[in-house]
């Protein structure tokens, strides 16, 4: 990957797109509990669950929006809009005085937060060769996760801030990268002509080509928007909607969110209390996350996708299953079973570690490798809205399953994880080094040819 600078450093700048997108995770769970933040807006736990809840819903109309749109303006621009609409959002949500303002605020931003992580992958996607274009997509997920681990210690050092600033300071911090990717994302789309001059020719070539082609060259014609939304689930195209949208069903139900934002609760449900109870839940599952996606973006391309993904949920499968064991074992008296506490939560980290390294980055990596061009703003738009409709439901049942029976939430999640094992092994075909002409052999269909086509046209135009 080092080879291609030209090609990292713009993978690198579109990535603070997911930043924003773990900031906005990681941050909630401190706010929740300041102090200065609970008295400003007192909420019931039912808002509390909506006040999280009203983000993933607006990411999840984002990533459909930009599905259907970033078609229209190049994908530089489309990046540079959705950072506007996040930074309203979020300038809302430090100025806010009212529950009604925060909730508006979170909706905005997540707007743009959902539009991001449909948009900042695409880009990288179609900017990467692909001997690294695993890599390089994975490196989205490292950034939702650096942003996760930011967005996490900021709120925990200023929470003792007195007054507002405790809760406004973390608020308009996220603002700086938003604002840093809509100036760079000018910048962004790389001219044709030059990338040609370097040999370079790939399918950011191809979109940047299409756009400044305003009447399109014979054979390029794209169809309305709702053709091309219709085409995902054609015979022809249906197998990689499919993957798309089941790699981030099975991403959300492997229980990654459960234990990000229930971990407090459940450490408290053995026992630990206080500040450690944060730390060691949320703080350190997120920095376990961020570690073990290190061995994913160095691997992915020399091992392949499947074998992480199987390798993954095997891990997972049995952590949860362990966890549910040993919940129900020591939860009538946590006093008297500390060791089986402090190994429910070693498993845990396992879990996360698991997660990390398989379904956390090769989710992000997957989508935006399999559809055809004229498709793919929707494919990934469909697979993102996928990852956000999934966050928010598990995000929903999880209180209620674990006030009925932790150790049944745990065994869900495992069930969720063999499920995903399964469908790994058979129904996911092996994408490692394969252009993004070759995908047709996978698929059967006539991506190639398409992309082939373009990359003539380009080449006879350059
Ligand atoms: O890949 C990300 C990441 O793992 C986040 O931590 C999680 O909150 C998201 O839901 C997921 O899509």
């Amino acid at each position: 990957m080092i080879q291609n600078r030209y090609v990292l450093c713009c993978g690198l700048f579109a990535s603070i797109g997911g930043l924003t997108f773990g900031y906005d995770q990681g941050v909630i769970a401190n706010l929740l509990v300041m102090e200065d933040f609970q008295r400003q807006f007192p909420a019931s736990p039912l808002q509390q669950g909506a006040l999280t809840a009203v983000l993933e819903l607006g990411a999840l109309s984002g990533a459909l929006i930009s599905g259907a749109f970033s078609d229209s303006v190049s994908r530089g621009r489309s990046i540079g809009i959705a950072c506007a609409v996040f930074c309203i959002g979020s300038t809302l949500q430090t100025v806010s005085g009212t529950l009604g303002q925060l909730s508006l605020g979170r909706l905005i931003g997540g707007v743009g937060i959902g539009s991001l992580s449909m948009l900042c992958p695409l880009y990288m996607s179609e900017i990467s060769p692909p001997e690294t274009r695993g890599s390089l997509l994975s490196i989205e997920q490292f950034s939702i996760v650096l942003g996760v681990v930011f967005g996490f210690w900021i709120g925990f050092f200023t929470r003792n801030i007195s007054g507002s600033w405790s809760w406004r300071l973390p608020l308009a911090v996220q603002i700086i990268p938003g604002l840093l990717l809509a100036a760079g994302s000018f910048l962004l789309p790389a001219s044709p002509r030059f990338l040609v001059s370097r040999n370079q020719i790939n399918e950011a070539q191809l979109e940047a080509a299409l756009i400044a082609d305003q009447n399109g060259a014979p054979g390029t014609k794209r169809g309305s928007i709702w053709g091309r939304w219709a085409l995902l689930f054609t015979e022809q195209y249906k197998t990689q909607t499919w993957i798309g949208i089941l790699v981030m069903f099975f991403q959300q139900w492997t229980g990654i969110n459960a234990v990000l934002y229930y971990a407090p609760f459940m450490m408290r449900s053995m026992g630990v209390r206080g500040d450690t109870v944060m730390l060691i839940s949320s703080g350190f599952v997120s920095i376990m996350q961020f570690l073990s996606v290190i061995p994913a973006i160095i691997y992915i391309d020399r091992l392949g996708r499947r074998p992480l993904l199987m390798g993954g949920a095997i891990i997972m499968a049995f952590s949860h299953a362990s966890i549910a064991a040993l919940v129900w074992y020591g939860q009538g008296d946590w006093a008297a079973h500390r060791n089986i506490a402090w190994s429910a939560v070693s498993m845990i980290y396992l879990f996360t570690a698991g997660y990390g390294g398989s379904f956390g980055p090769v989710a992000w990596v997957l989508p935006n490798e399999i559809f055809p061009l004229t498709i793919r703003s929707q494919g990934v738009g469909l697979s993102t809205a996928s990852n956000w409709c999934n966050n928010f439901l598990v995000g929903l049942i999880t209180p209620s399953l674990i006030s009925v029976s932790p150790a049944a939430t745990y065994m869900l999640f495992s069930c969720g994880c063999v499920a995903a094992f399964f469908w790994s092994k058979y129904l996911v075909p092996e994408t490692r080094g394969r252009s993004l002409e070759e995908m047709d052999t996978l698929f059967e269909s006539a991506v190639g040819q398409e992309i082939a086509q373009r990359k003539q046209q380009v080449g006879h135009r350059s």
